[in-house]
Parts: C-alpha cells; sequence; structure tokens
C-alpha cells in the first residue's frame, strides 16, 4: 500500500481516492492519512503509547478556542522540539517584512516592473527570496508582504518554517517540490501552493530556474470568499484544493531549520530531517490548487463588474466584508457585454493592488505588463487602461470576444503597500511606466453624442 517517492526514500500513504496521486482533495477538511499501516490512532489523539514508537504531537494553526479551530494531529519519529543549539540569528537582507519603510524610497506611485532576471548566482528558497512591498504589520499579525523568488537550487539538509506567517506561491517559471511534514506538494505554473504558518519544509528544484511570486499573509489564514448570490457552485471549488497524503523520511544527516519569527531569521542545527511524519490527521494543512479549475463569473449582458468577482482566496480582518489579503485571478474568459466599455475602467481604491503576471497579456495593459512582471497600484492612487487599451475598447466590435492566453492576479491588500529598496533600485523597474496614460487625449468639446 506504501510507495516510496523518488527523492530521499520517503515512504508515502496511499491517496484517500485509493491513487497514488499523492494529494486528497477538499478545502478545510478534516483529513487522516498514514504512510504506514496502523500508524495512526483511532478514536483518541494522545494513547499512552503511540503504535511503532511514535510521538503525537499537535500543530495548532489557530488559537484552540477559534471557531472552528484549527489544528493537525502528527505522530512522528521525534517530536519537533529535539535540536541540539540555541537559536542564532542569520541575515537574509533580501526578505524583508512590515514595518519597512525606507526613507529614501517613494512607494506613492504607479509603478511597474518587468520580471526579476535569473543570475549566475546559485539560490534557494531563503537565499532567492526578494521582497518587493510589505503592508502593516508583522508584529501584530496584520498586512502582508509580496515577494519575487529566483530558485536554482535544492535546500539539501536544511529546513524552514515562518512563525511569521501563511505563504500563497504562485509559481510563474519553473517546478518546485514542498516536501513538508504533511507530505509533498508539487507545484508548476498555472498552480498555487499555501503553506500554512509553522509548517516546516524544504525546497527542492524539479525543474530550473524556478521565478514566482509570493503572498506573505501575516493575519488571518487564507479561506474560501462567501458565495452570495452566486449560489454553491462556480468560482474556485472546494474539491479542487488538494492536501499531500502522508509523507515520511527516517534520515539521519546533520540539518538545519531555520525559522522566520517576527521579521528575522533564526537558524537552529538537528541530526535528522524533521520530515519524520508518519501518520496524521486534521484541518490544518498545506494544499495546492489547479488555477485552470477557477471557473470565472462575469458580466453577461452590460458593465463590468468589481474584481471581487474573480476572488480565489480571501484572507479576513476583523471588519467583515474588508479582506486583510485577496487573491484575485484573471483568466481566460469570454467578454460578451453588450454597449459596454469591456477592460477596467478608470479607479481609485482604499485598497492597494500589486498585481503580477503569470502568462499572456492583461486587457488592461496590451503592451508592457509581460509575464513575470509586476505592477503596484496603491491606496487610492488613479489607474486604470492605457491609452491603446482605452482606444481599442472603445471602437472595437462588440462581438462575444474570447480572452485566450491569459493569466494574471491580484494581491489586494486593506493596507498600504511600501516599496523595498530592492524594488526601487536593483528590480527593473520601468521609469517610463505611467507614460502609458500620457496621450491620452481630451476629447470633450461641449458637443453631446461625442465619440
Ligand atoms: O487595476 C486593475 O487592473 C485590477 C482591476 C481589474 C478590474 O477588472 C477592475 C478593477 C481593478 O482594480
Ligand atoms: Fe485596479
Amino acid at each position: 500500500m506504501n510507495r516510496p517517492t523518488d527523492t530521499h526514500n520517503f515512504v508515502q500513504a496511499t491517496s484517500a481516492t485509493g491513487t497514488t496521486e499523492g494529494y486528497m482533495p477538499g478545502f478545510g477538511n478534516d483529513f487522516e492519512t498514514e504512510a504506514l499501516p496502523g500508524a495512526l490512532p483511532q478514536g483518541m489523539n494522545s494513547p499512552q503509547k503511540c503504535n511503532y514508537g511514535l510521538y503525537g504531537e499537535q500543530l495548532s494553526g489557530t488559537a484552540f478556542t477559534a471557531n472552528p479551530p484549527e489544528r493537525t494531529w502528527c505522530y512522528r519519529i521525534r517530536p519537533s522540539v529535539k535540536h541540539s543549539h540555541r537559536y542564532e540569528k542569520i541575515d537574509l537582507s533580501y526578505w524583508k517584512s512590515a514595518p519597512c519603510v525606507d526613507p529614501d524610497v517613494i512607494s506613492l506611485g504607479q509603478y511597474r516592473w518587468d520580471a526579476v532576471p535569473h543570475s549566475d548566482e546559485g539560490l534557494t528558497w531563503l537565499t532567492g527570496m526578494r521582497t518587493m512591498t510589505t503592508a502593516g504589520d508583522v508584529n501584530t499579525q496584520v498586512g502582508m508582504a509580496t515577494h519575487i523568488y529566483l530558485v536554482t537550487q535544492s535546500m539539501e539538509d536544511d529546513y524552514f518554517f515562518s512563525a511569521d506567517s501563511e505563504m500563497l506561491v504562485v509559481p510563474q517559471e519553473g517546478r518546485l517540490r514542498f516536501a513538508t511534514e504533511l507530505g509533498i506538494i508539487d507545484v508548476e505554473p498555472k498552480e498555487i501552493a499555501i503553506l500554512p504558518r509553522g509548517l516546516v519544509y524544504r525546497v527542492e528544484v524539479l525543474e530550473g530556474p524556478c521565478r514566482g511570486f509570493v503572498c506573505e499573509n501575516y493575519g488571518q489564514k487564507f479561506e474560501l470568499p462567501g458565495r452570495g448570490p452566486i449560489g454553491a457552485n462556480c468560482m474556485a471549488n472546494p474539491r479542487d484544493f488538494k492536501a499531500p497524503i502522508a509523507a515520511f523520511e527516517d534520515r539521519d544527516a546533520p540539518s538545519t531549520v531555520t525559522v522566520k519569527w517576527c521579521g528575522q531569521f533564526h537558524t537552529t542545527k538537528i541530526g535528522h530531517s524533521p520530515l519524520d511524519v508518519v501518520a496524521w490527521h486534521g484541518n490544518y494543512v498545506p494544499y495546492k490548487y489547479d488555477l485552470r479549475t477557477y471557473c470565472p463569473v462575469g458580466a453577461i449582458l452590460f458593465d463590468h463588474p468589481d474584481p471581487s468577482i474573480f476572488t480565489v482566496l480571501t484572507a479576513p480582518s476583523g471588519q467583515p466584508g474588508t479582506a486583510n489579503i485577496d487573491f484575485v485571478l484573471f483568466r481566460e474568459r469570454w467578454m460578451v457585454a453588450e454597449n459596454t466599455f469591456r477592460p477596467p475602467w478608470y479607479h481609485k481604491n482604499i485598497m492597494s493592488e500589486l498585481m503580477g503576471n503569470i502568462y499572456g497579456q492583461y486587457d488592461a495593459k496590451p503592451q508592457g505588463f509581460v509575464p513575470g512582471g509586476m505592477s503596484l497600484h496603491n491606496m487610492m492612487l488613479p489607474h486604470g487602461p492605457d491609452k491603446n487599451a482605452f482606444e481599442g475598447a472603445s471602437n472595437s466590435n462588440l462581438g462575444p470576444e474570447k480572452l485566450d492566453n491569459t493569466m494574471s492576479f491580484m494581491f489586494e491588500t486593506r493596507f498600504p503597500q511600501h516599496l523595498t529598496g530592492f524594488a526601487a533600485t536593483e528590480a527593473p523597474l520601468q521609469d517610463d511606466y505611467i507614460d502609458c496614460w500620457e496621450d491620452i487625449e481630451k476629447k470633450f468639446d461641449g458637443t453631446p453624442g461625442k465619440k
């Protein structure tokens, strides 16, 4: 029943559906999985002695009394407290946390970047993380950071967890493996992965170089948005979210565990792989989601709805309806609205909008917003279609039109986003971005019906 995987001699459970796919379907489910038969206690969490000599350990991702509480019970070869050194601070100077306001940087502005290029330097998940913006405050667990990752090297005997954040990973190039305490998640472009706060993992390169975007969520976890009148179907469907089946390695090797904690990085040494959870059950899990399964709902007669209609996941704040972060997807879809200016309208927004292009062309910006590139339209800063998009969309024949080969996304937060020094000076900022609106002409001449 159990099958070893190709790397590091993992022993992996069989999936709930009896296949060897490696994942169990469902968002927010209470899962159970074991990589060795009988490793998971039944009917109780803390038997006096666990089978196989395993140690029971609970990972709590919400307050005990949250509604619903989220936690996972792990049955592991060694408890995670076993480490041989005090934590030492280490410097990962490109990975920033809020509050991070550089007095030499002006965050007020409309900004756009080309794809950050790879370098010759070998970079891992930790050394290759490049923070672009930060918002809120990591210490009070509100807000977020956005990063670009440039990864060419696997972590070998090095492991990581973030006590600060849940990480939403949006690959744009290459394939990555997240070997986690709870199992293995492989992702490639058009998929996303979510790594919960506190979960230990190692990141391996399956096919490099790898580039992508990360939203580091300091606040409450991402959840599915309320569906309101849309009802039970379409948008992101719960069954398309996949949690890994249990997989463990029993490996003694000098190893490090790096911890991100209150914006700082600390490392300790252990003598074994911490990916030694043989069985687990619970609802606090890493997961992946295939963006191609997102079923967009939109305007089918006239006008252009707010982009909240394309929300895949939302991380709530304490204020109902006002997210800490929304993760919004602009993917292939039909445009059919009659007598309508179809691209996004010109607007100012209290939320700040960080966008990334996974592939193709975005309708409001036919040029300049390139795959791997990002743009930032900060709190209350006007933006909208560039001159070409405006002219095209206000003069085209409005038959049904398929927007094909297009996938961009937005990390939208209630907090203003501050640029890092890297974003302002090292990343390929397009100095002429605001010129895309420069040639917008005055058409008004006092004549009604002017086109
Ligand atoms: O600015 C953007 O391109 C994102 C966006 C898209 C949309 O359809 C409506 C509003 C909005 O902010
Ligand atoms: Fe916008």
